[in-house]
């Protein structure tokens, strides 16, 4: 069960999983070191990592070991320690780190469940080495929404002053339309409208629906699924006051004069709304875990294995990712 996070006297701690420790995760974690924040940032994964990465990056950084109750020196780099199974060259992934990436997560929720970590900031994980090792994993979002018993949670990238949420996850295409049922968009379309409200303050969050088919299905003639899936679920989500409208072409959908009647736009699957977002705002973008009994954020981008080390990673996403937490963090004290 996760516990209400305590803001009574101290700063919330916000916990950072540096992800993938060949890719840009520990790179960018780097770059929180002295940021000047309005909450305590912890930092989980191999201290003797960063070091070496940041030795590699020419960045002169001051690591201090993570302990609960002692606050950090000024300017330091809060790390929690966890240790990698192997040890890690940059760009080069290793199978044998797989479960050091999935403890780095298991350590952050655990203190999330305690009451310890106001929230979680996910640096990127490599999903395939984690399946090659032998772990069925899909992404953060489905492991975290297994790991806290949620049922059903939902994906939704922010950035570029657009809000895109997705019906279905990392799912193959082929898997795409018999995954879409009117259960699953209908809770799908409640979670996203409710923490529209709850996470980001808007009372009356209005919703556009993209088609799943071309030109939403033309009537039907280029595929059914809006006439009978989509359009029944908006219109029974209408008669119950919630601003939904479409299904509207995907195509034409993401376009200035159809998004400023919007807060948020559900895409039927990855790859139809997260390439327009990541066009709009790449690097600077956020990744939301909505329906989630806790905060968890992250970065819009994936391992970039071509630039660990090289000093060429940006962390403007991971800066947006924790700016959005502390924002959600303080929203959540105030309802
Ligand atoms: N939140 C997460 O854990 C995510 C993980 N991934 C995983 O990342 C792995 C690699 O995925 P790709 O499709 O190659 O995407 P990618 O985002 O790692 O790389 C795409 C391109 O963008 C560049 N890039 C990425 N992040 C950057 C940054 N911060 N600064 C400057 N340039 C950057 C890379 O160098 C590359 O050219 C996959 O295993 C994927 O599953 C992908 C997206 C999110
Ligand atoms: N394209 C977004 C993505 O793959 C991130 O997934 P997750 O690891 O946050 O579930």
């Amino acid at each position: 069960m996760v516990r209400g996070v305590n803001f009574s006297h101290q700063q919330p701690v916000i916990a950072i999983t540096s992800g993938e420790p060949s890719g840009i995760g520990p790179d960018i974690c780097l770059d929180l070191a002295g940021a000047d924040l309005p909450v305590r940032i912890v930092v989980l994964g191999d201290k003797q990592l960063l070091e070496q990465r940041a030795a590699l990056l020419g960045k002169h950084i001051f690591i201090q070991s993570y302990q609960r109750d002692t606050q950090p020196k000024k300017g330091m780099l809060e790390v929690c320690h966890i240790p990698v199974q192997v040890p890690v060259r940059a760009g080069l992934l290793d199978v044998h780190n797989a479960d050091y990436v999935l403890q780095l997560l298991n350590r952050a929720y655990a203190g999330i469940e305690q009451g310890e970590f106001a929230a979680m900031v996910t640096a990127p994980v490599h999903k395939g080495i984690i399946n090659d090792s032998g772990i069925p994993f899909s992404g953060h979002t489905e492991y975290l929404a297994a790991k806290s018993d949620t049922p059903l949670v939902v994906m939704m990238l922010a950035g570029g002053g657009l809000k895109v949420a997705l019906a279905t996850t990392h799912l193959p295409l082929r898997k795409v339309a018999d995954a879409l049922t009117a259960e699953l968009l209908t809770e799908v379309l409640i979670i996203l409208h409710r923490d529209l409200q709850h996470k980001f303050g808007l009372s009356q969050p209005r919703i556009l629906v993209a088609g799943l088919n071309p030109h939403a299905g033309e009537n039907g003639h280029l595929g059914h699924e809006e006439n009978t899936i989509i359009t029944p679920v908006i219109k029974k989500l209408q008669q119950q006051n919630m601003q939904v409208s479409g299904p509207f072409p995907a195509d034409t959908l993401f376009q200035p004069f159809m998004l400023k009647e919007a807060d948020a736009v559900l895409a039927m699957y990855h790859d139809q709304g997260l390439p327009v977002l990541k066009y709009a705002s790449f690097g600077e973008g956020v990744n939301i875990t909505l329906g989630l009994p806790f905060i968890r954020t992250s970065v819009d981008h994936g391992t970039a294995l071509d630039l660990a080390g090289t000093g060429k990673a940006s962390s403007g996403s991971l800066f947006a990712a924790v700016s959005s937490a502390i924002e959600m963090c303080h929203r959540s004290k105030f309802e």
